[in-house]
């Protein structure tokens, strides 16, 4: 949605795709795609694995760039629902570049990957070029999957690919699933929230990113992705294929994430402390961003405390202090 709107306020055409699916409240997203409605953004309802559907858009509208987030998200459903991570995040990939490379011209492709594919490595910041061959969770394992497909595309259609690492992103009109989001709910609730903990009762971290930062990191690289060099799909090309992290740098532990968003509820949070289980989470990610910086000047400037109080005022006014939805 923020990247949506921020490419039609500069005055590019946008068509959006999104299968409203009920992983979480539909009527959220229902709400996001009110909001592009009313900027002039047409959303069609469809599904990635619609090859049919993508065909018949190729060939209404000869798409430049395609910027690809569609995915089955979080990391820790991936235990209950394995499937759903292989038809979005496999199965719809592989369709939509087949849409893509089949497409005249070709349109640049730029998509979402993810910090968890840095898994299990211990060296931070992580750098795009560390190991990402030891996901935690199924759903990094599918966006490393991404990482290996976009690159046969590149390498055998001549596709333009950019896939960008984003690192937790927060912020308003986000993922309900997501701990700031449900600690949110659940503090003003006065419901109990759970807080893991690391090996030794380690706290855990993130590179909390703010969305608007994401959403410059996204238009940077749309911006410098070149042209594709293969022609519907029949001539080899050299395109460009690029990976970018796209963080913050400045790792916040969890428990500082719960101690901003008391002050700014102004409630107290009820905590349960408990080991982090083995549910595919990884202890702490920090990104090192030297590389979207030199290609496209990528510089994160909104801090945790500033982000979440932009959320949380987001927060209120669409759902309440009560948690009910008002749109
Ligand atoms: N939010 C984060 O912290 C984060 C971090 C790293 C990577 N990512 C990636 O960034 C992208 C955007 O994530 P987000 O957090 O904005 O989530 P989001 O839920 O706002 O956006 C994903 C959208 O994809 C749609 N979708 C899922 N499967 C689909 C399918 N098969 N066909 C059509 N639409 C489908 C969903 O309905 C949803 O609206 C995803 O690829 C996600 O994996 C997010
Ligand atoms: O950067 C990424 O690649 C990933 O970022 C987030 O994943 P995660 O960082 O695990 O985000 P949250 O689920 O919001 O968790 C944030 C932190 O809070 C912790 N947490 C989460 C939930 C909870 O109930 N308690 C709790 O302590 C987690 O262990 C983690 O350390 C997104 O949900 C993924 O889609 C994305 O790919």
């Amino acid at each position: 949605m923020h990247v949506s709107l921020a490419l039609k306020k500069r005055g590019d055409g946008v068509v959006g795709l999104d299968n409203f699916n009920n992983y979480y409240d539909p009527s959220l997203k229902r709400a996001r795609r009110g909001v592009l409605e009313n900027h002039g953004i047409f959303i069609v309802e469809g599904d990635i694995n619609d090859a049919a559907l993508l065909k018949k858009l190729f060939h209404m509208i000869s798409f430049t760039h395609v910027m690809h987030l569609a995915a089955q998200a979080g990391v820790r459903y991936a235990m209950e629902n394995p499937s759903s991570y292989v038809h979005s995040n496999i199965a719809g990939l592989v369709t939509l570049l087949e849409a893509c490379k089949s497409a005249e011209p070709q349109p640049a492709v730029v998509w979402a990957s993810s910090s968890s594919v840095y898994g299990l490595n211990t060296k931070v910041p992580f750098s795009e070029l560390d190991r990402t061959d030891r996901p935690a969770s199924l759903y990094a394992a599918t966006k490393k999957a991404g990482e290996e497909i976009t690159h046969t595309y590149n390498h055998i259609y001549g596709l333009s690919i950019t896939g960008l690492r984003f690192f937790t992103v927060y912020g308003p009109w986000g993922r309900p699933d997501m701990a700031y989001f449900s600690f949110t709910k659940d503090i003003l609730a006065g419901k109990p929230i759970t807080v893991y903990q690391g090996p030794k009762e380690m706290d855990l971290a993130r590179d909390f990113t703010y969305i608007d930062d994401i959403v410059k990191g996204c238009l940077g690289s749309l911006d410098t992705a070149k042209k594709s060099t293969g022609i519907g799909g029949k001539k080899k090309g050299q395109a460009q294929y690029r990976i970018f992290n796209l963080g913050n740098t400045s790792p916040v532990t969890v428990p500082n994430l719960v101690n901003i968003l008391e002050k700014l509820l102004k409630v107290k949070a009820k905590q349960h402390i408990v080991a982090m289980p083995g549910n595919g989470d990884v202890p702490f990610t920090h990104a090192n961003i030297t590389l979207a910086h030199e290609e496209f000047g990528y510089r994160p400037t909104t801090d945790l405390s500033a982000g979440l109080k932009k959320f949380v005022r987001w927060y209120l006014s669409f759902y309440g202090a009560d948690g009910v939805n008002r749109s």
